[in-house]
């Protein structure tokens, strides 16, 4: 790991350690043992932060922060995982993770009627409503992660025996929340190009009316799809599913945070996004977001009493189990978002750099991309098995031989071994660290005598 990255890490760590002095004593009290302690880590702080400043490059300092054991991760290499680039933190919600730790910090203010979506300090309110209007739904709330809302969905509409239409690469956790609530998946099989269509999603929804004698109770179609993320028409499905009255649930797992996504304008009845697959987030977090004639159904409050002792539990939301995320997963969901308002109206940009190195990649003979192309996403599937797996043969690595040249050049996040047929996602990465890929790619296919046809390069 870099060495500033190191010191930075350290000086957090020291300031982390004034805190719990600080934490321990009475108000308005002072040991001189505190106070020695304190100005201890404190200098600490400074020599760190004073080592950052000097770049810390003496054989000592380097000793020290070589055995510190922080795993080394895209602070000194590019990293091209493909599920990790738009979850990955901003500094201000790595800061709300170190202050907001404790798991029911945010609950200090909370007062009358008793929910986490009504607290306001920290905004907590506001968030919501915020987060309703990012997606432009009527009404939002915070869920342990995608999967999560796609539960509180189908243990509100779908009875044992319903049918519920998802689409032939719908996630798995789609299919555990409709075997949770008692139903039956039907999937929707996809066209030629991997797509889900609006007619084929009629069709299936024709064939179950025919096969069960009953209307599914639920549509429930991913944007973008986790294995090509090749774009569906949610827009087309949306309609289909009204046509028959059937409601639609958009699973906008890698939209909602890196591109703007607009519920209304989709027809959604639900929307669905993940906060650390897509909104710069910790885990596990996300966002249901629904409708005001759905609101009241999803979101119902509990019914039960405690008889014995004559409780109520107020307006504690069954779906919800009262409150979801609290503490520094939602704190640092709530630090990331002004940033991940922004960042959305990027999108078009992101997908240009997309596209140039799927470009670049497709320049170098035998490359394929096993994705719809060009590109309208930043998570791509590639198939490199007729350019570098056939190196690989012939290397004494084999499988790992990709990884071991990408990893010598600071580029790290594929499955190291399984690069075959595989997926890279290039969401956040500048430009610059875009070409360096794209030149490490085709520097390390001349290398190994495989031809690189640079005319094939696209422009930016
Ligand atoms: C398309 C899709 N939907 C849903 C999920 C589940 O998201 P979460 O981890 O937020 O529950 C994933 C996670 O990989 C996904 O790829």
């Amino acid at each position: 790991m870099d060495i500033r990255t190191q010191k930075t890490f350290e000086a957090l760590f020291a300031l982390e350690d004034i805190r719990e002095i600080l934490r321990q004593r009475l108000p308005n009290t002072k040991s001189p043992e505190e106070e020695n302690t304190i100005k201890e880590s404190v200098n600490k702080v400074r020599k760190f932060l004073d080592d950052i400043e000097n770049d810390a490059g003496t054989p000592e300092v380097r000793k020290i922060a070589d055995n510190i054991d922080i795993r080394s991760r895209e602070e000194t290499n590019i990293n091209i995982q493909p599920i990790q680039a738009a979850g990955r933190l901003t500094p201000e919600a790595r800061k709300a993770l170190i202050a907001y730790g404790d798991g029911y910090s945010t609950c200090d203010a909370c007062r009358k009627p008793f929910r986490l979506d009504k607290i306001s300090s920290p905004p907590i309110a506001p968030f919501h409503e915020q987060l309703a209007s990012f997606v432009n739904m009527d009404v939002a709330r915070v869920v342990p992660g995608a999967r999560r809302g796609f539960q509180a969905v189908t243990s509100s509409l779908v009875n044992k025996g319903d049918s519920v239409i998802v689409s032939a690469l719908a996630h798995y956790t789609e299919f555990l929340a409709v075997e949770g609530a008692g139903g039956i998946v039907r999937e929707v099989p996809l066209n030629e190009h991997n797509i889900v269509t609006a007619d084929a999603t009629a069709e299936k929804i024709e064939a179950v009316k025919q096969e069960t004698g009953k209307l599914p109770v639920l549509v429930m179609i991913d944007h973008f799809d986790y294995q090509y993320a090749n774009e569906h028409d949610v827009k087309g499905i949306a309609k289909v599913a009204h046509q028959y009255d059937i409601p639609f649930l958009y699973n906008g797992a890698y939209t909602v945070g890196v591109r703007p996504v607009d519920g209304k304008d989709i027809g959604a009845d639900f929307v669905v996004g993940s906060g650390h697959k897509s909104m710069a987030s910790p885990a596990p977090s996300g966002v249901l977001a629904t409708t005001e004639e759905w609101a009241p159904r999803i979101f119902r409050t509990t019914q039960m009493t405690g008889d014995l002792t004559k409780r109520k539990f107020g307006v504690k939301e069954v779906e919800m189990l009262g409150c979801t995320l609290m503490g520094s997963t939602l704190l640092g969901m709530m630090a990331s978002f002004p940033t991940v308002k922004e960042r959305v109206k990027n999108w078009e940009d992101e997908l240009k750099k997309s596209n140039y190195l799927i470009d670049g990649l497709l320049a170098i003979e035998g490359s394929k991309v096993v994705s719809e192309y060009p590109r309208k996403h930043t998570l791509s599937k590639v198939d490199t098995i007729n350019s570098f797996d056939l190196v690989a043969q012939k290397n004494k690595r084999r499988g790992f031989f990709l990884s071991d040249e990408l990893s010598k050049k600071g580029i790290v996040g594929e499955f190291a071994g399984a690069t075959r047929v595989w997926k890279l996602n290039t969401y956040g990465l500048s430009w610059e660290k875009v070409r360096y890929v794209v030149d490490t790619f085709q520097e390390i296919a001349e290398k190994y005598d495989l031809q690189v046809n640079k005319e094939k390069n696209s422009n930016d």
